[in-house]
């Protein structure tokens, strides 16, 4: 058994024992045109997948966490105890904050054996004996299905191998925190599912607040319990992983959910998309709508195309535009309109050939009323 100071990632804290409160944050950083400015809170036991496109500040955020970014504003807390807070003069550096860290490059030691790699910690960290970290560090591979490559070093081991070493040297020391950043990018495609299961399988094993910075939804949204959408510093968007996909909050979110998004203005039981006023495309808004702005959420597979103008049918919302992309998607094709709204609908391949679409080709979109799915602006937004 090692002996650590602080909580052991891999056990449930015993029945009575004090509840801990988990992470706290709000992370004020500004570093070269990136204004970082989110609040994070997370519970022990609990994953949140911070997702965002390049550039978001997702990096920049899990680097503050661990101490490795000093913050400019706001305060850090963990299990009721304060690691960074500029305005109180306090900081905890990056080796006395107990986390344990992930690096999207893994960054092993390359001269030392897969099972030294996971001994380290213990032994700097808390001055563990070598062969007492050094079985602790077995155990701990073996949990990870790693016993046979114990002894390689990490040049010997596949991409596969060598993250589940990184993942089972940060678990190692007992950390009070676990984060990950971008755990599975440096993985090819049939790598990164097996492991992704792996983690998967590991996380609610966990008793400590787990933060995934990831751009990659299908991590998120397998991975997580939460998710917190970071665009240009902020936190655009926060639920839980269903919620999130479904109701997307700003374009890049929609984007990854494969969904039409449309800003619109509720009024009197009447929703007007925006940037309509010449042709207004209205809707009914469902029950309990509040007046003011709305989204408006469109799954393309929803949307009928035409080549020529479909006659006025009650309940029938149409758009015209000329089709500006046609991108085929197994056997679903994507057909790009610049209508007002621009909107993207998706057919079978059969219906193309009937259609024969080309980029520039006019055509009419139709939606029955029941189909677009209208939703506050608020809510869960920052
Ligand atoms: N040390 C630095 N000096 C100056 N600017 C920086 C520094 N670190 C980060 N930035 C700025 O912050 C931005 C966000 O960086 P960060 O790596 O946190 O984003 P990210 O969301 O993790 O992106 P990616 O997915 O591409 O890794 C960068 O594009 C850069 O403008």
């Amino acid at each position: 058994m090692i002996e650590t100071s602080g909580p052991s990632a891999l056990e449930k804290a015993p029945p009575g024992a004090p509840r801990r409160t988990g992470l706290v944050a709000r992370i004020g950083i500004e570093l070269g045109t990136l204004a970082l400015d989110a609040d994070l809170a997370v519970e022990p036991g609990r994953t949140l997948a911070v997702l965002g496109p390049n550039g978001a500040g997702k990096s920049t955020l899990l680097r503050a966490l661990a101490g490795l970014v000093p913050l400019q504003r706001g305060r850090i807390e963990l299990d009721g105890a304060v690691l960074d807070d500029p305005q109180a003069h306090r900081f905890v550096p990056p080796e006395r904050r107990g986390a344990g860290y992930v690096f999207q490059d893994y960054l092993l030691f390359p001269h030392l054996s897969a099972i030294d790699n996971v001994a380290f910690g213990p032994r700097v960290r808390h001055r563990v004996r070598r062969a007492a970290a050094r079985a602790a560090a077995r155990e701990m591979l073996d949990r990870l299905g790693l016993a046979e490559v114990a002894h390689l070093r990490p040049g010997a081991l596949s991409g596969g191998q060598a993250q589940r070493v990184a993942l089972a040297r940060a678990l190692a020391p007992g950390p009070g925190i676990l984060l990950l950043d971008e755990p599975l990018a440096a993985l090819d495609a049939g790598t990164r599912l097996e492991v992704r299961a792996e983690i998967r399988a590991l996380l609610p094993t966990l008793d400590v607040p787990v933060v995934m910075v990831t751009h990659d939804p299908v991590d998120a949204l397998t991975l997580a319990d939460d998710v917190a959408v970071l665009e240009r510093g902020r936190v655009v968007q926060r639920g839980e992983p269903a919620e999130v996909i479904t109701r997307p909050r700003t374009p890049y979110v929609a984007r990854l959910a494969g969904l039409n998004l449309f800003p619109g203005t509720a009024a009197g039981g009447v929703v007007t998309l925006d940037a309509t006023a010449d042709r207004p495309v209205t809707l009914p808004a469902p029950p309990g709508t509040v007046d003011g702005s709305v989204l408006v959420a469109l799954r393309p597979s929803e949307i009928g195309v035409h080549r020529s103008e479909p006659g006025a049918a009650p309940g029938t919302q149409v758009l015209t535009g000329p089709v500006t992309s046609v991108e085929t998607l197994g056997d679903q094709v994507r057909v790009q309109v610049a209508s007002t709204p621009a909107a993207r609908a998706e057919i079978p391949a059969r219906r193309l050939a009937e259609l024969r679409l080309v980029r520039g080709t006019p055509v009419w979109l139709t939606v029955d009323e029941g189909r677009w799915d209208v939703y506050s602006q608020g809510g869960a937004a920052p």
